[in-house]
This record gives C-alpha cells, structure tokens and sequence, in this order.
C-alpha cells in the first residue's frame, strides 16, 4: 500500500531566501508572491480533454525554459496516467524522503531540471491508482505543497485531463496556491475545443489565469521533407483564443521527430534548434518569461 505521510512545509520564506529571479523581480518593484517555498512562478499546463498533448507540452516546456537558463521543476500529478518519468526516460528513479518533504528526482547533474511524479511512488508502472474521492484529493494537494524543491524559477505543472474530479481538485488547488497561469492545450477539432472552452470558463470560475492557448497537432510533418500538411482542421485554437480574448501561444504540429525525444532528458531546442517545432517552443518560452507573468492579473 502506498504511503503519502505529512510534512511540515519547510519555512524558508521569500523575504530570508529569494531566488535570483525574485531578487531581480524585487529589484523592479514587482510584488512577488511566493505559494510555494522557493518556487518563484508556478504555470500550469491543463486542457479540457485527455491525449491532446498536455505530457509532451509540459516536458518539452520545461526542457526548453531549462536550456533559456532556468531552473525548472516539473510536478506530474496526472493520478490517472502519470506519464513525465516515462517521457523523460526516469522511469527506474526512486524519490525518498527528508525532514522537509519529497525530494525531487533531478534530470542532470548541475540540477536544472527538478522532476515529481506520482508514478515515482508506484512500484511499477502497471499499478493503478486505486485512492477514491477525498483520498485523491488529500493526495494532490499533500503533493503540492510537501515537495522539497530546490530555488526554481518556474514550476511546470501536469495534470489530469479536464473531465475528472482530480482535475477540478488540482485547478482548485492552483488557486490557493496562486498559480502563477495557466496554458490551455487544445487539438484544432471541435471535441477537444468544447471542452477547452468548458475549461476556460472553469478557470475563470475558480480565478485561474489563462496565459494562452496551445494548438497542438495542428498538421503533420513530414519527416521526409519537413513540409507540414493540415490532416484536419487548422486553427481551431487560434480562434478560440481569439473569441476568448487570451493569448494564443502557438501552434504545434505533429512532428514525428518529437518521439524520437521520448525517454530521454534532450529539449527540442537542442535536438531540432532549426525545426519550426523547435521555433514554436522558444516562441512559447519568450511569451511566458517576457510577458512577466508576475504581472499576470489573477482573476
Ligand atoms: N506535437 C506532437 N507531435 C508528435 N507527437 C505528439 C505531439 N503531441 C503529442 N504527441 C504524442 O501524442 C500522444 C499523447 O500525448 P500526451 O501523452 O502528451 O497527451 P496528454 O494530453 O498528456 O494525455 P493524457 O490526457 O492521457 O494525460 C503521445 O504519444 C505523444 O508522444
Ligand atoms: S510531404 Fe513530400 S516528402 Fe513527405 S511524404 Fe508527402 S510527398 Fe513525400
């Protein structure tokens, strides 16, 4: 049986151990929030509907602010599918515990990329969670709070797709935690645009910023000759964010090369810095890093 002990949230505060971004933020006169002991901005990387991409975006994200020079946490609480340790090929990671909270498991030795997991507590990956309702809940959110991250200046978050009850618990937890934003993952087609939508007005309902949309597998790539063809629909996304008036952060397509990257800890960046899947990741991190989403107006 798994145990999720407590753990007194360890008390460093902002004000005796802020990050060199936070110092930089105070530095501007920015009031700078800080929800979780030295995680300077938390974005949170959701969508109203499963397998649209959300793991993949979320990885890659986190890999891509990490090679901007960040230092990056990526926090894995998709219950029902955990799928970060598997993407970043962490697999076989054990996390332990110390006076503070869970230790993270990190992805290189200069420490850059911090990873959790709820997969890292389950002894293989063929487990299923079989925690119901308030249990769950109990779980996210001791998830959220009792991780010993080290000073990060983002933490990406995963989570479970939009329709179930850890969902609703884990937006309703960015919430007390005062995420930072949220990027909304979404395919061109209609299904998975309804729902995004759902989850736009849900986010506005519990006071959760949506930084923008993502329009994932929005044609294919050629891996021949690197022409992107609209299988489906295009633009679905685009005009989404437009209708809704946020942000649309860009549109991926689906690029067969990315899943060449699965198992291991290499970014896009680095792999296909002349893809134009690489070109939309940095586009991505520039708006989330310049648009100072410290600025952010919560809601
Ligand atoms: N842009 C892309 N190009 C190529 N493959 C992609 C792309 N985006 C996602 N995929 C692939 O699609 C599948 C589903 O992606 P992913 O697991 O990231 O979705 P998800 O939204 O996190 O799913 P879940 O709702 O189950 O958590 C994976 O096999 C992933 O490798
Ligand atoms: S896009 Fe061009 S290279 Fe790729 S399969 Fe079609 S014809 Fe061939």
């Amino acid at each position: 049986m798994l145990r999720f002990r407590s753990f007194q949230i360890c008390k460093r505060t902002l004000a005796t151990h802020p990050t060199p971004k936070q110092q930089e933020l105070m530095a501007r006169g920015l009031p700078k929030r800080a929800p979780l002991p030295g995680v300077t901005d938390i974005v949170v990387v959701a969508s109203g509907k499963g397998g649209v991409g959300k793991s993949t975006i979320s990885t890659q994200l986190a890999l891509a602010l990490r090679e901007s020079g960040f230092k990056v946490g990526l926090l894995d609480i998709d219950l029902c599918g955990p799928s970060v340790p598997y993407l970043l090929g962490l697999e076989q990671s054990d996390v332990y515990q110390c006076d503070e909270g869970w230790v993270p498991i990190y992805a290189d030795e200069n420490k850059t990329l911090a990873v959790m997991s709820i997969a890292f507590l389950l002894k293989s990956r063929n487990d299923p969670v079989i925690w119901r309702g308030p249990k769950k809940t109990m779980m996210i959110r001791q998830f959220l709070t009792d991780v010993k991250w080290d000073e990060l200046d983002y933490l990406i978050i995963d989570t479970p797709p939009g329709t179930s009850d850890e969902h609703i618990t884990v937006m309703e937890c960015m919430r007390d935690v005062k995420c930072d934003g949220a990027v909304m993952v979404t395919t061109p087609q209609g299904v998975a645009l309804d729902d995004v939508r759902k989850e736009l007005t849900f986010c506005r309902k519990t006071g959760v910023h949506v930084l923008g949309i993502v329009e994932n597998m929005s044609g294919f790539v050629c891996p021949h000759c690197s022409n992107c063809t609209n299988i489906f629909s295009s633009d679905g996304g685009v005009e989404l964010a437009k209708r809704s008036g946020v942000p649309h952060l860009g549109t991926l397509p689906i690029d067969p090369r990315l899943n060449v990257l699965i198992g291991t800890t290499r970014s896009v960046l680095t792999e296909l810095p002349e893809s134009n899947t690489a070109q939309i990741f940095k586009s991505i991190v520039k708006q989330i890093t310049n648009g100072d989403i410290v600025n952010a107006v919560k809601d």
